[in-house]
């Protein structure tokens, strides 16, 4: 019998330094790699310059116009994977943020998504917004959409449209306590079939798009659901067996809602529920206990860290090192637009500082050993580990590193600050991650196709 041997074109080559988290504490950087990528859009090998056919390869590719060099000054990192967005907030990002996320959401944020009605708005915001996140080097994101099916519909195709890779959720808030009468669910069944039809309509684009785009569950969080669609919402994400998204100890008021409301943790509320999975990505959860934690682990459910948006919203600050040292699953949000930034590189930094605050503690009137906490500060690498690898664990993709059978979501990163003398990469390195804005990344690739540029 014949056996069938698959014939892999190689479609593009990039030459070029290479920088890759190879654990949460280390990042492999490469002087010089070639990086082949193959017509499926995956990274199919990757060369080094004392490998045999090195030169072979790139001679191969230059003759056939597949090379892309990079300039002296550039460097080659996987895209960014941003855990928590929420699309229609773009319009507001840095409004109002000194309100506490109660009056925060029913003054501000509830009016604003209520305007997703017209699609003719939705169209022109999530055009802006998918271009920005990927001019950021963003290339796959966990987007909470609104309750409006039509907007969440044009959020999916701008994304095919950008070449973006999208999990997109159907807001559901069907609590009449909780949410304003202009923009809530009518019933918990509205909801859910609502949710059901996005699904479908969903399966539909992905027919003629050549980035996947994936229905995401999305209960908004514990008060603005009612225990039916809680329950309704849990059957589909095991029906069709699709990626979770919520908030879950989030603040005071929030967590304080569940307790008042359920007489238990939000946690229990949402694993009651069928809703902790280990498809599911909490954002936030700075309030989690060590037993959500031992759930979290059990069950296979990623945290969304926020680290902006918590500095406004949180109440506390998530102990990052604590959860990479459980092994719990953790990645990067940006939470447009609890937090106003819609860089990851901003969000790195964020992280970075505000773990050090934690370990330090704040108050100068206590003494130096009562001041702080035991949770060691994370690094810039760590941070840089969570926006790639944890991005893409929390999402069960083969994406996040550059390495062989990995999807081909790159940027192309131009060192932001002049070298005045011999640096090491793994000083580039740090400098990138301190100093990159959205200038400083050059091109962008999803899955091998291009979806930025910028030519100077
Ligand atoms: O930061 C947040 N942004 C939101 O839109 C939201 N909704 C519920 N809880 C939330 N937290």
């Amino acid at each position: 019998m014949k056996t069938e041997v698959a014939i892999i074109t190689i479609t593009k080559v990039i030459e070029g330094p290479t920088m890759t988290a190879a654990t949460p504490d280390e990042v492999d950087c490469q002087q010089r790699q070639l990086v082949c990528i193959d017509d499926s859009g995956y990274i199919e090998r990757v060369i080094n310059e004392s490998d045999d056919d090195f030169s072979a390869v790139k001679r191969d590719a230059e003759q056939n116009d597949r090379l892309l060099t990079l300039k002296s000054n550039e460097y080659l990192l996987p895209g960014f994977i941003d855990l928590h967005v929420h699309a229609p907030q773009w319009p507001n990002a840095g409004v109002a943020l000194d309100r506490p996320l109660n009056e925060w959401l029913d003054t501000y944020t509830f009016p604003m998504e209520a305007k997703y009605k017209d699609v003719g708005f939705a169209k022109r915001v999530y055009d802006d917004l998918v271009g920005e996140l990927l001019a950021n080097g963003t290339t796959t994101v966990l987007y909470f959409g609104s309750v409006d099916n039509p907007a969440n519909l044009e959020l999916a195709k701008a994304c095919v449209n950008h070449n973006q890779r999208g999990f997109i959720g159907k807001v559901a808030m069907d609590n009449p306590d909780q949410t304003p009468e202009n923009y809530r669910d009518a019933s918990a069944q509205s909801a859910v079939d609502d949710t059901e039809r996005f699904i479908q309509q969903i399966d539909r684009l992905n027919q003629t798009s050549p980035i996947k785009q994936t229905a995401v569950i999305t209960p908004r969080f514990v008060p603005s659901c009612t225990p039916e669609s809680l329950k309704g919402l849990g059957e589909l994400a095991k029906k069709y067996d699709l990626p979770v998204q919520s908030h879950c100890s989030e603040s005071d008021w929030e967590n304080g809602y569940a307790l008042e409301h359920y007489h238990k943790r939000d946690a229990e509320v949402l694993d009651e529920y069928g809703l902790l999975t280990d498809k599911s990505v909490m954002a936030h959860g700075t309030l989690l206990t060590q037993a959500d934690l031992d759930t979290f682990k059990a069950r296979g459910v990623a945290v969304a860290h926020c680290p902006i948006s918590n500095v406004y919203f949180g109440n506390a600050v998530l102990p990052v090192s604590k959860l990479l040292q459980q092994q719990v699953k953790i990645g990067l949000g940006t939470d447009i637009s609890g937090g106003y930034s819609p860089s990851i590189y901003q969000n790195i930094r964020q992280a970075v500082m505000s773990s050090r605050m934690l370990n330090d503690g704040v108050n100068s009137e206590l003494a130096p050993a009562q001041r702080g906490t035991n949770y060691p500060p994370i690094s810039a690498k760590n941070g840089f580990y969570l926006a790639t690898v944890g991005g893409a664990k929390s999402l069960h993709l083969k994406t996040g590193q550059i390495k062989a059978r990995y999807l081909a979501d790159l940027q192309v990163v131009k060192s932001p600050l002049k070298s005045f003398e011999d640096e090491s990469l793994d000083q580039i390195f740090e400098k990138i991650m301190y100093h990159a804005s959205k200038a400083d990344v050059k091109q962008v690739f999803v899955q091998g196709r291009l979806a930025k540029t910028s030519n100077n």
